[in-house]
């Protein structure tokens, strides 16, 4: 763990971490934030919080255009401290409610919605550019679009039966087969869409984590980011 001093020193460092569901985007970022000082951002769960929004206030998810009409109007509000990050809906707290299956079924029609995009791509950028020590920002399109001049991009993978395994762990014995095909369905409808799909960047460092522990994930990027760092 970097000390309070050496954070302030250093150089603010812009990290953006993208890949498929599952592959450990939210564990690595958050840890590799924690330990360098950095502040970090969810976008997964901005999209969620939009799509929490649009279902409890009747919006029908089938058409994009009622999603489009509506997509200015929820406020939303991402708190970055990586050992506690917040998410909030015009003043309440949906960290719980964005995690329902109805919600992780309905985002990835919400996220392709293009008048969404825009909107929370706009929120990213006046997160980054507001960290004074530097980000950690993870989701699907930062190194493509959100950020494309992040000072480190990586892009995680893992074979779809490690991710699925993770999950189902998670979920607490939930079937592994049934939620492999859920985890393919969402990459490929996010992977799909026409405005600033899931992608590797032409300059992100691909870290295939199928066979590596969390611990040793996280070394290899905190390892990536000091490099960048010290060439600053
Ligand atoms: N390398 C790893 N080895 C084993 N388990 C891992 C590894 N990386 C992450 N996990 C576990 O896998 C699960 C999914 O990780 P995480 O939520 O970080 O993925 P994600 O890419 O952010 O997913 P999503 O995009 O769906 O939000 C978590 O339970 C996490 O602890
Ligand atoms: N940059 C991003 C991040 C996320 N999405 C959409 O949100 C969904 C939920 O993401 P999680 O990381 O919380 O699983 C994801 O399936 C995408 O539809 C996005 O479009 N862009």
């Amino acid at each position: 763990m970097e000390t309070a001093a050496a954070a302030r020193t250093a150089p603010a460092v812009i990290v953006a971490i993208d890949g498929p569901s599952g592959t450990g985007k939210s564990s690595t970022s958050k840890a590799v934030a924690a330990q360098l000082g950095l502040s970090y951002l969810d976008t997964g769960a901005q999209y969620r919080a939009i799509t929490w929004w649009m279902v409890n206030n009747g919006i029908d998810i089938t058409d994009p255009s009622a999603i489009a009409g509506a997509a200015d109007k929820p406020e939303i509000v991402s708190g970055t401290d990586p050992s506690g990050p917040t998410i909030a809906v015009d003043g309440t707290d949906v960290a719980g409610p964005i995690r329902t299956e109805e919600v992780t079924s309905k985002v990835s029609a919400v996220s392709a919605v293009p008048e969404v995009r825009t909107r929370i791509t706009e929120l990213q950028r006046s997160i980054a550019a507001g960290a004074g020590a530097g980000i950690v920002v993870e989701g699907r399109d930062i190194g493509t679009t959100v950020l494309p001049d992040a000072d480190l991009k990586i892009f995680l993978t893992a074979s779809p039966e490690a991710r699925a395994a993770r999950r189902s762990g998670e979920l607490k014995g939930a079937d592994v087969a049934a939620t492999r095909d859920s985890l393919i369905k969402r990459d490929a409808a996010d992977s799909g869409r026409k405005t600033s799909p899931l992608a590797k960047a032409g300059d992100a460092v691909e870290v295939d984590t199928t066979d590596l522990t969390l611990q040793q994930v996280i070394e290899c990027v905190v390892t990536l980011v000091e490099e960048k760092r010290a060439a600053k």
